[in-house]
């Protein structure tokens, strides 16, 4: 009995206990819970932590809320372009210059992307350029520019021969693309190989590089080209200027393609190729004259 009166009032007692400890659970959950809730900033603004560490970071989450992220800043840019561009091509003629040479280089290297695979079939190869070519011929088009071409019944059917051209501009390309005779390939400077896409698409056509810095090591390919020529049934394109000249004037000529014609003697010399105007304006009107063979042999 008197052990029994004892556990009473103890049990009541453990009961009371147990009930304030989970009460007191509870409110901490609930505490825990409402902070959960709470953004980053109020959870910064809700007192300062002892680590200084802690409270930058909750300085810095606060100050994230304010960014208003990427993609609207993205959006702002977008139409600031929107809007950039147009006044530029309208009021610019400079710009509108700009953009029109930044496709023009834009679409070259995405059309060499498409035409490596198909290259690269052949492996390199001289007639790959034939496919170069026809990529390249639609391109007056896209600017407007009705090519003229005079006297591409000078360039003989079979035998090989040098082509000498002026160089106004990169845009020169498309002009000689319009005579290009077959099996035909271009002198260039080393550093268009490393042009990207095109640069390889280059390669796999055939075109020669050339380290204009190393005179040596120039002449040597074009003694080796000399060879070709001779044996492959080749012709070679050479830009005699050895660089652009914008003022309409010409540069005095290298002396490589002149050496280059008289070292494969044996076949015909110079076939000389003037382009009078260039297509640099981007467009208009451009005439291209082949005039007949030189006569001269070395
Ligand atoms: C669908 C997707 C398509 C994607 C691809 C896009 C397009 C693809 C298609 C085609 C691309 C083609 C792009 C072509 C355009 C590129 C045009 C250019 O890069 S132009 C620049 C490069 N070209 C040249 O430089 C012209 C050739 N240069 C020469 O011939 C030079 O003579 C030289 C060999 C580089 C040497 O130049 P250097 O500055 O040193 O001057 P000299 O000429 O005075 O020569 C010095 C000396 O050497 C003698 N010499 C020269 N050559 C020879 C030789 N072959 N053999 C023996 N001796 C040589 C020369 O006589 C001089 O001596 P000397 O003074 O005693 O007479
Ligand atoms: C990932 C790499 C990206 C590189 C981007 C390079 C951009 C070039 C893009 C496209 C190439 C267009 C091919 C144009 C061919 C015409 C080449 C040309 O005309 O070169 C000039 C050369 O004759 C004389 O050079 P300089 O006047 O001496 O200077």
């Amino acid at each position: 009995m008197g052990k029994g009166r004892n556990t009473a009032p103890r049990d009541t007692q453990a009961v009371c206990a147990e009930r304030e400890l989970e009460e007191k659970k509870d409110a901490a959950g609930a505490r825990e819970g409402q902070r959960r809730r709470q953004s980053p900033a109020e959870r910064s603004r809700g007192g300062a932590t002892k680590s200084p560490l802690v409270d930058a970071a909750k300085r810095c989450v606060a100050r994230m809320e304010l960014w208003p992220g990427i993609w609207p800043v993205l959006l702002l840019l977008f139409l600031l372009l929107l809007f950039l561009l147009p006044t530029l091509w309208f009021c610019s003629p400079s710009a509108k210059y700009f953009f029109k040479m930044a496709f023009y280089n834009g679409w070259i290297l995405f059309l060499a992307v498409l035409a490596i695979p198909v290259c690269a079939v052949r492996g390199r190869n001289v007639e790959n350029m034939k496919i170069l070519r026809l990529m390249l011929l639609h391109i007056k088009y896209l600017y407007g520019i009705r090519v003229e071409v005079r006297g591409a019944h000078h360039f003989p059917p079979s035998q090989p021969y040098v082509v000498v051209s002026n160089h106004q501009s990169s845009l020169d390309l498309l002009g000689m693309m319009e005579v290009l005779p077959g099996r035909c390939v271009p002198i260039a400077k080393r550093e268009l190989l490393w042009a990207g896409s095109a640069g390889l698409a280059c390669w796999l056509a055939g075109v020669i590089f050339i380290d204009r810095k190393r005179t040596g090591d120039a002449i040597s390919v074009m003694s080796e080209v000399a060879q070709t020529l001779l044996t492959q049934d080749v012709r070679v394109w050479v830009f005699p200027e050895g660089t652009r000249n914008h003022n309409g004037s010409m540069l005095p000529f290298k002396r490589g393609a002149f050496h280059l014609a008289v070292q494969a003697q044996s076949c015909p010399p110079i076939k000389t190729s003037i382009a009078r105007r260039s297509v640099a304006s981007l467009r208009g009107d451009v005439r291209y004259g082949c005039c007949p063979q030189c006569p001269q042999k070395g």
